[in-house]
């Protein structure tokens, strides 16, 4: 059993226990069709089953692969974007290596301003790049590469083939432009959805290259499946939390804003929003995922979700461990937080945590708590597989199809028309 869990905060304000043990009740058909009804989304569950892209072999592949770039690297260029890049930076940002290359982003916008900083920072520096793509039409990486191979054929003439890595579906042009140049090729599930692909050569490779452990990744994710896959548990988190949330939802409360206090997770809540907007906001169905980083937004924010419309609930992120030290030192000059003298900033932190929830709560707004024991690649491992699982069942507990993007497609035909595709 997972040291995670959900926990609903407001002692029955909004939910009684009744309603709840009701509705889980009601959405375990929805548990046991997800593992079992393998021919629904066919196409798109790849990721259910970490084995199948990320077993031992594939693993053994990235990380050979990624020791050898990082002896040599002093930068490494993750090319992508949404999904095909969102993982690997979430947890690079967050685990943050000291060794190792430097880790930049390309492909995920298209400001001049920013590629042109990204290419003068890399003079003089021995750069590696990792492009990854599904489709190979989406604008950012597929310019963003452009620039970055020219780039590296100036510098490097014929070398710079050993220092491109190519991720992309089998038998794709991404795949032919690998094989015609001789870059190394990594495979994009063509089972798989980018949002849903951190357990796959997409998410995996970058993190190798950062120093981020793997497959201690993977096992997180592998226990956290066969904890979510054991259909005769009372107790699913994935679904606890999938039925908390459509039960709120049918309440008004349209918005889910993901609260953390360590600043860390910042990239981590936006894998998240892009996984939960872009799967269920279709239809005129869905709860808009929003994020917030406390303590800094409880001076801005805070504002409106202690007063505004009661449209939102929170899902708190609860990391257990203490995972640094700072210790606020009595001082001579008498400031005012002589109150505070020999605390450490981390149970400063805590007691702003407690209280947060506590006078969120308490004021009536919906509040979940997900306790995670700490934050580590094998856990990073189980929040990635029991959040997509969770959003898997709240597609079908809303009835829409949480594997394809509709809207998204939709803008993108209006841009390539403007820039005459
Ligand atoms: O990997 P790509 O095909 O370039 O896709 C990157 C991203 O772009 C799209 O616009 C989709 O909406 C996202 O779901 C996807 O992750």
């Amino acid at each position: 059993m997972s040291k995670m869990d959900f926990a609903y905060m407001d002692a029955g304000r909004h939910i009684t226990a009744e309603e709840y043990e009701q509705a889980y009740a009601e959405n375990r058909k929805f548990l046991e069709e997800a593992y079992t009804d393998s021919e629904r989304y066919k196409d798109s569950l790849g990721w259910l089953e970490p084995e199948e892209w990320v077993g031992e072999e594939a693993l053994d592949r990235i990380v050979k692969k990624a020791e050898q770039v990082r002896r040599d690297a002093d930068v490494f260029v993750l090319v992508g974007v949404g999904g095909s890049n969102q993982a690997a930076r979430a947890v690079i940002k967050a685990l943050q290596m000291e060794d190792g290359p430097e880790i930049l982003y390309a492909g995920n916008n298209i400001s001049a301003h920013y590629v042109n900083k990204m290419l003068s920072s890399l003079e003089g520096k021995s750069v590696y790049i990792n492009v990854i793509a599904k489709n190979f039409e989406t604008l950012e990486p597929g310019i963003g590469f452009r620039v970055l191979r020219s780039w590296q054929e100036g510098r490097y003439g014929k070398e710079a083939n050993s220092r491109i890595a190519v991720t992309g579906t089998t038998g794709s042009r991404l795949h032919e432009i690998a094989r015609e140049n001789g870059y190394d090729f990594f495979v994009f599930p063509d089972n798989i959805g980018g949002r849903y692909s951190v357990l796959s050569d997409v998410g995996l490779y970058p993190m190798a290259v950062a120093g981020i452990d793997v497959r201690a990744l993977v096992q997180g994710a592998r226990d956290m499946k066969a904890e979510l896959s054991d259909r005769e548990s009372e107790d699913n988190i994935a679904l606890k939390y999938a039925t908390y949330r459509k039960l709120l939802l049918e309440k008004g409360y349209a918005i889910e804003m993901m609260a953390f206090f360590e600043p860390q997770l910042h990239y981590f809540s936006k894998w998240w929003i892009q996984l939960f907007a872009e799967s269920e906001g279709k239809q005129g169905k869905g709860i808009y995922p929003v994020s917030v980083s406390y303590s800094e937004d409880l001076h801005s924010v805070g504002q409106y979700v202690q007063e505004g419309q009661p449209i939102i609930f929170e899902t708190f992120l609860d990391v257990e461990k203490q995972n640094a030290s700072i210790v606020l030192e009595a001082d001579h000059v008498d400031d005012g937080f002589g109150y505070l003298d020999g605390k450490d900033f981390w149970e400063i932190n805590r007691a702003a945590f407690e209280a947060t929830i506590g006078a969120h709560s308490d004021s009536g707004i919906p509040c979940l708590k997900l306790t995670v024991p700490e934050i580590s690649e094998y856990y990073f491992g189980q929040m990635f597989y029991m959040f997509e699982f969770a959003c898997y069942l709240s597609g079908s507990i809303l009835g829409i199809n949480p594997f394809d993007q509709p809207g998204v497609e939709n803008y993108k035909g209006y841009m390539f028309s403007r820039l005459g595709k």
